[in-house]
């Protein structure tokens, strides 16, 4: 699959030589619109939207697009639908995905028993707040259905309230329910485990107790949505004839996932399962086309006859559609304060009300420099920019600085990492890595001087002129002991993927040299270094690549000209890496150019879904 995307995304202008010598087209304006469209499916975009013009025009040329663009029930390589021009196969994956999504919002709450979801509740959250406790109305409202969104940026209790969720579902059923994690990358699978893991140390001591021999039943580690489905090829295992083996399925990170691998994932799910997406609906989209997650929670509201439910069950007053909540992030109000809730037969009426959102960050209450700059970028407040950074010492903006100052100053925080790898009694990778996690340098941009790219080697230099690395060749390529790598490719044959970070490690008995990772159930994996997938250096990375990672320290480094690739959810996305502090590295004019940018990706889900039940 990751293939054939691949010549789609990545060699728009062969695409559109080999597309139009299939159909034999000599058309300057059809050619150039397929490349327009090839060009927008890299960007992210699922579709092209056309102008009445445009679609006009096309009608006119029927000779040269015959064969070529057809309507959704032709089999042509390209699908005109409306006024949106897809590739067949991103028509299919989004048509496919609403139809499932549709299927599974139309059977909703057969029999639950709502007193026992009230009892449970109760004891799950036995703490009555004075506010709406939106992590309990969150729990209550999607016992009630098969599908659940539950959106928050870091720190809101997304992993406290999915265990709930799961400790409730679990209690209500007369079987032991099949449930199961995942996530998009390695990296985002072994932080949820983590994050599960903890979430049952931190439940009270006596629900623990009580809770037991249901805790027991519920999964503490997450695969990768790849190996949850089952790698097969360029296929997957899993599929609508052969779905999968289980009850409830929570999916963390799920902003992450693109819309193909959206489509495979829901083919797979059998029909009575219970779906659980969580994620941050803020953060940046996934690196392949699509918007699925944060299209899907576009709209949040509750309906009049749900509030009275969800009040009931939860024992708070609950408002219908509550516009000018304080759980409401004041861009939401804003994007909602026009919507009255009207008792709508749609598709995506039925969506909204499956969306739960939560606002309240236990993380940054402790770390509040951090959250006040991301809630700042997300309400676009460029007021509050410079007074959060003089505010909070945990937050430093280096506006102007000269490009080897910022290098020296980069390179310098790696020293700690540099002294445990080089320290010869210090042989255990873990602490390698928890070490080298402390900082972390993002970049928008992945080539140039201040791309990823350019970046590490520019570190390297560095590393090699303070005698921390002594480098070598292996295959063309430059290695060194304690080198960290991103595989930039999946490789079913050695079982890593995409965005896997190792550390490069020269045994010290036979002289030879091996890739570690980390390893979501096991131990940590060596592989050597001639069977490595493609690779980069990850001192800095893209912020794209950090998605689903977290550092206590992340340098930001933006370019010293603006690029449209750097917009409100890159920087949001940037900051929230980081748990302790974060380092700005970009001038004023850059940074509010990309607070002030909030492009959305183009898809025609909203419209599939805007459909009457
Ligand atoms: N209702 C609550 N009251 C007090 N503390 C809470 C509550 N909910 C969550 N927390 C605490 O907040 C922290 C973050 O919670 P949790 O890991 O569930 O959030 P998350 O949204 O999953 O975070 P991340 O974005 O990092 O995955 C944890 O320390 C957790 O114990």
């Amino acid at each position: 699959m990751q293939a054939e995307l691949q010549t789609v995304t990545e060699f728009p202008e062969q695409i559109t030589k080999v597309l139009s010598l299939l159909a034999q087209i000599d058309n300057p304006v059809v050619e150039a619109l397929i490349l327009r469209l090839a060009n927008s499916l890299q960007e992210g975009h699922v579709c092209l939207h056309l102008s009445t013009d445009e679609i006009n025009d096309l009608s006119h040329r029927h000779q040269s697009i015959n064969g070529l663009i057809g309507s959704p029930t032709e089999f042509t390589p390209l699908i005109l639908d409306g006024h949106k021009l897809y590739f067949h196969r991103y028509w299919l994956y989004e048509d496919r995905f609403a139809n499932q999504l549709c299927k599974r919002l139309n059977q909703q709450s057969a029999n639950v028993d709502e007193a026992q979801i009230k009892l449970l509740l109760n004891k799950l959250f036995a703490n009555k707040l004075d506010d709406i406790d939106w992590q309990k109305v969150a729990v209550a409202a999607a016992s009630l259905s098969n599908f659940t969104i539950i959106s928050g940026g870091p720190g809101t209790g997304k992993t406290s309230t999915v265990l709930r969720l799961l400790l409730l579902l679990q209690g209500l059923a007369k079987q032991p329910l099949t449930i199961r994690l995942a996530a998009p990358t390695g990296k985002a699978a072994a932080r949820m485990g983590e994050g599960m893991r903890n979430a049952i140390q931190k439940l009270p001591s006596d629900a623990q107790a009580e809770l037991k021999p249901i805790l027991e039943t519920l999964p503490t580690q997450a695969e990768t949505l790849h190996r949850l489905l089952g790698p097969n090829g360029h296929r997957f295992t899993h599929h609508a004839l052969y779905p999968l083996s289980l009850d409830v399925l929570v999916v963390d990170e799920a902003s992450m996932i693109d819309q193909a691998m959206m489509y495979h994932l829901f083919e797979a799910l059998p029909p009575s399962a219970t779906v659980i997406l969580l994620g941050d609906k803020d953060q940046l989209s996934s690196v392949d086309a699509g918007s699925v997650f944060s299209d899907l929670c576009e709209k949040t509201l509750i309906s009049p006859a749900n509030a009275t439910r969800l009040s009931e069950i939860t024992d708070y007053q609950i408002p219908a559609n509550p516009v000018g909540n304080q759980n409401m992030h004041p861009v939401q109000n804003d994007m909602f304060s026009d919507i009255e809730f009207t008792e709508s037969n749609t598709y995506d009426a039925l969506l909204a009300q499956q969306v739960q959102v939560l606002k309240h960050s236990y993380r940054f209450a402790s770390v509040p420099g951090i959250g006040a700059l991301a809630n700042a970028i997300l309400a676009q407040d460029l007021s509050a920019l410079n007074p959060v950074f003089e505010v909070h010492p945990s937050l430093v903006w280096q506006k102007n600085a000269e490009y080897e100052d910022m290098l020296g100053s980069l390179a310098e925080r790696f020293q700690p990492y540099f002294e445990v790898i080089n320290d010869s009694l210090i042989n255990d990778p873990t602490i390698w890595m928890n070490t080298v996690d402390q900082f972390r340098v993002l970049t928008a941009l992945k080539d140039g001087p201040y791309g990823a790219l350019g970046i590490n080697r520019a570190l390297e230099r560095r590393f090699q002129l303070k005698h921390w690395i002594r480098p070598t060749t292996q295959n063309g390529r430059s290695i060194y002991h304690g080198l960290l790598i991103m595989v930039v490719q999946n490789d079913y044959q050695s079982g890593l993927f995409n965005g896997d970070v190792g550390i490069v490690q020269q045994d010290q008995q036979t002289g030879k040299w091996h890739a570690r990772f980390p390893q979501i159930d096991a131990d940590w994996k060596s592989i050597p270094l001639n069977r490595l997938p493609d690779w980069v250096p990850a001192w800095a990375m893209t912020i794209h690549k950090s998605q689903g990672s977290e550092f206590d320290h992340v340098a930001i480094v933006l370019p010293n000209q603006f690029s449209p690739i750097i917009n409100r959810s890159l920087l949001y996305t940037a900051v929230t890496r980081a748990k302790q502090n974060v380092t700005l590295w970009g001038k004023q004019n850059i940074v509010f150019e990309g607070v002030k940018n909030h492009p959305k990706r183009m898809s025609g889900l909203a419209d599939r879904l805007n459909r009457v039940t």
